[in-house]
């Protein structure tokens, strides 16, 4: 069994625009769509279609659209009951590939809410294999939640702990790192890798795979235990104290990136579970990712839309 938990799921909309984006323009819309999403959300979605036990933890009420929307694709949750609306992300997709995406704060939780959560998480944890913590915190939410959740789990189950994979940003990523979340698994993007190291700026490090190494190497010494960084296009990279690897697959006509990242995790994820090698639960990363950038919206792909024989896994230096 796979745990996730998205302390701010979102209903993701996604606006096809025929012409490019005009900032004040009035612009008529040629196709959207709905997704439940929110990062832990769209990993289990995931993992639930390429056929592992997976479940989804969240806060929101019983007909919340994002939670009607799990329970007609058939993909399990439990839910904090919490008396406000989830929040709603929008992704505007130009002609030429370019996607621009607002992502809305989310409802507050109150302290009341957010131990009952970390409770609910404590005792669905039970027996797991992977615990997921994934996504921004919605306002109310200390920015160290996450190691507070890690210790909470920890203490509770001790040895028998189910691995921590981690997907966070900015604040909360920081705050769980330095406050010893210490992930067996942590999936930074380029960008998330420079928030934690200081090394690049932006999305820099997708082009500089020699300092994004460094980066991920850097990480391995604050208690992360492998590094699995995606590059976007430039695929991702994988670090661990017995070796670093990089792996790419064959370009491909990108519709949506938004989900790339969650469903690279749940491939790295599927392969781990079924005993894979780190090179292989790299490749099964990089072909989950580039066959949801290949998928509009943030539909995220079956086992059988992946090409994962398609992926080339480079062993790497490691940095000293
Ligand atoms: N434009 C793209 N072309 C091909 N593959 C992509 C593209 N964008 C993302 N991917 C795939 O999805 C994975 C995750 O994407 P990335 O953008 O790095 O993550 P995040 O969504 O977390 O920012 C990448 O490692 C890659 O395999
Ligand atoms: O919690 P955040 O950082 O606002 O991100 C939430 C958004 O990220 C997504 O999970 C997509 O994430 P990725 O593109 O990184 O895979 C969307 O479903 C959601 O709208």
């Amino acid at each position: 069994m796979i745990v996730t938990l998205t302390a701010n799921p979102s209903l993701d909309r996604t606006i096809e625009l025929a012409a490019g984006l005009t900032r004040g323009a009035v612009q008529r819309a040629t196709a959207n769509r709905e997704e439940s999403g929110g990062k832990g959300v769209n990993v289990c979605r995931a993992l639930s279609a390429g056929g592992a036990e997976a479940l989804a933890i969240l806060p929101g009420n019983d007909d919340d659209p994002v939670l009607t929307g799990l329970q007609s694709a058939g993909v399990p949750y439990r839910n904090l009951p919490i008396p406000a609306r989830l929040r709603s992300n929008v992704t505007i997709t130009e002609p030429d590939g370019t996607t621009t995406k607002i992502n809305e704060p989310g409802p507050v939780l109150d302290r009341r809410e957010a131990d009952a959560l970390i409770e609910l998480v404590v005792e669905k944890s039970d027996g797991a294999a992977w615990l997921v913590l994934a996504g921004s915190l919605p306002p109310g939410l200390n920015q160290d939640f996450y190691a507070t959740v890690v210790r909470a789990v920890r203490s509770r189950y001790g040895e028998r702990s189910p691995l921590i994979a981690l997907d966070a940003s900015e604040a909360a990523l920081v705050a769980a790192i330095n406050e010893g979340a210490a992930p067996d698994l942590l999936k930074p993007n380029a960008e998330e890798l420079s928030q934690l190291t200081g090394l690049g700026e932006g999305n820099s490090l997708e082009d500089n795979e020699g300092l994004a190494v460094e980066a991920a190497t850097r990480l391995l010494g604050r208690g992360v235990r492998s590094v699995l960084a995606t590059l976007g296009s430039k695929g991702a990279l994988l670090v661990t104290a017995d070796g670093a690897w990089h792996a790419q697959h064959p370009p491909i006509t990108a519709l949506s990136t938004v989900g790339a990242g969650d469903s690279a995790l749940a491939g790295y994820l599927l392969a781990h579970t079924s005993g894979g090698s780190a090179p292989d639960c790299l490749r099964q990363a990089v072909a989950h990712g580039s066959a949801a950038a290949s998928l509009p919206g943030s539909t995220v792909p079956a086992l059988h839309q992946t090409t994962p024989g398609a992926v080339v896994v480079r062993a790497l230096a490691p940095v000293n």
